[in-house]
């Protein structure tokens, strides 16, 4: 197999390079260095015909700008979210430097440090181009199962728009508002996710399965996401910058969510939980739009 280069060694990017060295020969780099025998300056990973990006969703573009140069590259995005400061997906981003059909975007349940332990995931590599989704999903090692789909907007909104739901889980247990609750939160908010995907021509299909029900299932019930774990800060009444600096990783939902409140203004889309999780970001009491979430 050929080689990957893996940019940005967050904790996704890490576990990436990790899984993918089963049966690639894979170099990472990142801003910062690390002491990885595989880690590699800037220049050389973009040299790789196959790039694996895990730079978030926030900060993309700018990094594209200022780095990236086309020269034939396939690229697997592994980020979630949508930019929060245009409400752009990230396909419309990528798509402005790499033609579509050397894009492939992944999603599915899949918390980075359980692909560090070799837990068995199984996830979907996206992309209008057949053959580029098949080689990408040909690099993934024996514990984890690959998909393919067309579906690049489904998945990417599947993909961002569950990082929302889960801060809603996240208050949701915050505070203590019980199982009957969190199982509705998660069901109303797959279909909200669905009706928005339907606006953007993504598939049912998507939202069914690993990108959508699966990822929000997993993000939405568990501790383990960083999203979630922004909802328990906001029901405990910390504002969301504080929440950041505790928690010093990347939280897609709370740029995602200021994204989904711009677009459902612009396109009068109804996003009732979305709307709420960007209320409370903005300061509004949980408890209040707990009410107004029952009361609609
Ligand atoms: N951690 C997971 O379990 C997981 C799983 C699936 C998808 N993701 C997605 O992957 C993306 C990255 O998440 P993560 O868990 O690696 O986050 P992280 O907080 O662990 O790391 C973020 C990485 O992005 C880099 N970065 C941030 N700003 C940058 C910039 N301006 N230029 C260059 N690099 C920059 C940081 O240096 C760091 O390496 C997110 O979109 C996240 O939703 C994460
Ligand atoms: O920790 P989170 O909330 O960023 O979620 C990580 C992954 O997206 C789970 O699939």
């Amino acid at each position: 197999m050929g080689k990957i280069g893996v940019i940005g060694a967050g904790k996704w990017g890490e576990a990436l390079s990790y899984a993918l060295s089963e049966k690639n020969e894979v170099i990472i780099t990142s801003r910062t260095s690390r002491p990885w025998p595989n880690f590699r300056a800037l220049d050389e990973v973009l040299k790789c015909e196959y790039l694996v990006i895990a730079i978030p969703a926030q900060q993309i573009a700018q990094w594209l700008k200022e780095h990236f140069v086309f020269s034939g590259q396939k690229i697997l995005v592994a980020a979630k979210g949508i930019e929060a400061s245009s409400g752009r997906f990230l396909n419309d981003i990528y798509k402005e430097y790499v033609p579509e059909e050397n894009l492939a975007f992944l999603s599915g349940p899949s918390f980075a440090v359980e692909v560090m332990k070799k837990l068995p995931t199984a996830l979907v590599v996206n992309s209008l181009s057949k053959d580029t989704s098949g080689e990408f999903a040909a690099f993934f090692p024996s514990f984890i199962r690959t998909y393919t789909s067309e579906d690049v907007i489904g998945a990417e909104i599947a993909g961002a728009y569950k990082n929302v739901i889960a801060i809603a889980a996240g208050i949701c247990e915050g505070l203590s508002l019980g199982h009957n609750a969190a199982a509705s939160l998660i069901a109303r908010g797959l279909v909200e996710m669905e009706r928005f995907g339907r606006a953007y021509g993504a598939t049912q299909e998507s939202f069914l399965g690993l990108s959508g029900a699966g990822d929000l299932f997993l993000t939405a019930s568990s501790s383990m996401s960083r999203n979630y774990r922004v909802g328990l800060g906001l029901a405990q009444g910390k504002d969301k910058d504080t929440i950041c600096i505790e928690i010093g990783e990347v939280s897609e939902g709370i740029g995602t969510a200021y994204a989904l409140h711009e677009i459902a203004q612009e396109r009068g889309i109804y996003l009732p939980i979305a709307s709420e999780v960007y209320a409370i970001l903005e300061g509004k009491s949980p408890r209040q739009s707990l009410k107004d979430l029952i009361e609609r």
